[in-house]
């Protein structure tokens, strides 16, 4: 469990009262850290009752439900229609507020190329390309982001097990290479529109991202 990963510790944590514009708040504790693999400035929020007493983290306890949500700033912050990343975001935050647990909020903007790229990538979807082709067509790989960091993060706050909420078998196959043991995979929420449809639709359409693959999931 943990062996092989370099050790990263948290630096600071701050409570952060958080409201969405429906109305729905929470508050949240916020998680930096120091020694994080790739040097960038990776999140976590612990919500609800997230922390508990500590024989709560003990075996055969609640395993804490945690996100790994990789950075989107169109559709996270500006409300983006071209993917479904802002209502992952604001599912993710109601659901571990309401079991405990954390949202790892992931700086891999556009699937890891970084957001200018992610741009260009849009501009040769809306030439002809899928979001996979664009990429490639760009010089990158289909999907750069590593998890090592997230690893890290949930070793650092205590986490040895958790249930992952997700639909993406890789986020499921890289943390339990990386030795989170991994409870349950909880599916998250589809949010098709008009604008996004395309986009999702090429996700499904690849094998290796279908949310009923089966998982590599280690149930203790
Ligand atoms: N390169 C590229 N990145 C995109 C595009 N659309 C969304 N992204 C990025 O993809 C990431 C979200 O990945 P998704 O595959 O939608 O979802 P996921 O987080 O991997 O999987 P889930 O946990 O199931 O939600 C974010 O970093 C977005 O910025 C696109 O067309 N091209
Ligand atoms: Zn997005």
């Amino acid at each position: 469990m943990y062996e092989t990963l370099p050790v990263a510790t948290v630096r600071t944590q701050v409570t952060v009262p958080i409201r969405f514009p429906d109305g729905y708040g929470t508050t949240a504790r916020v998680f930096s850290f120091n020694g994080l693999v790739d040097g960038r400035e990776h999140l976590a929020l612990g919500l609800g009752d997230w922390a508990g007493p500590p024989d709560r983290r003990a075996a055969g306890g609640p395993a804490p439900l945690v996100r790994p949500h990789s950075e989107c700033m169109t559709g996270d912050v500006f409300g983006s229609q071209r993917c479904d990343c802002g209502p992952q975001l604001r599912e993710a935050v109601e659901r571990i507020a309401g079991v405990g647990g954390f949202l790892l909020y992931l700086r891999q903007e556009g699937r890891g190329i970084g957001l200018y790229a992610k741009l260009d990538a849009y501009a040769l979807q809306d030439a002809g390309l899928d979001t996979y082709e664009a990429n490639l067509a760009l010089g990158h790989g289909e999907d750069e982001r590593d998890y090592t960091a997230a690893a890290q993060m949930l070793a650092a706050l205590g986490v040895e097990r958790c249930a992952l909420l997700t639909n993406n078998p890789d986020k499921v196959e890289q943390l339990s290479r990386l030795g989170v043991t991994l409870t349950e995979r909880v599916p998250t929420g589809l949010y098709v529109s008009p604008a996004n449809a395309g986009y999702l639709e090429a996700k499904a359409n690849r094998a290796a991202r279908k949310p009923d693959a089966p998982f590599a999931c280690s149930r203790p």
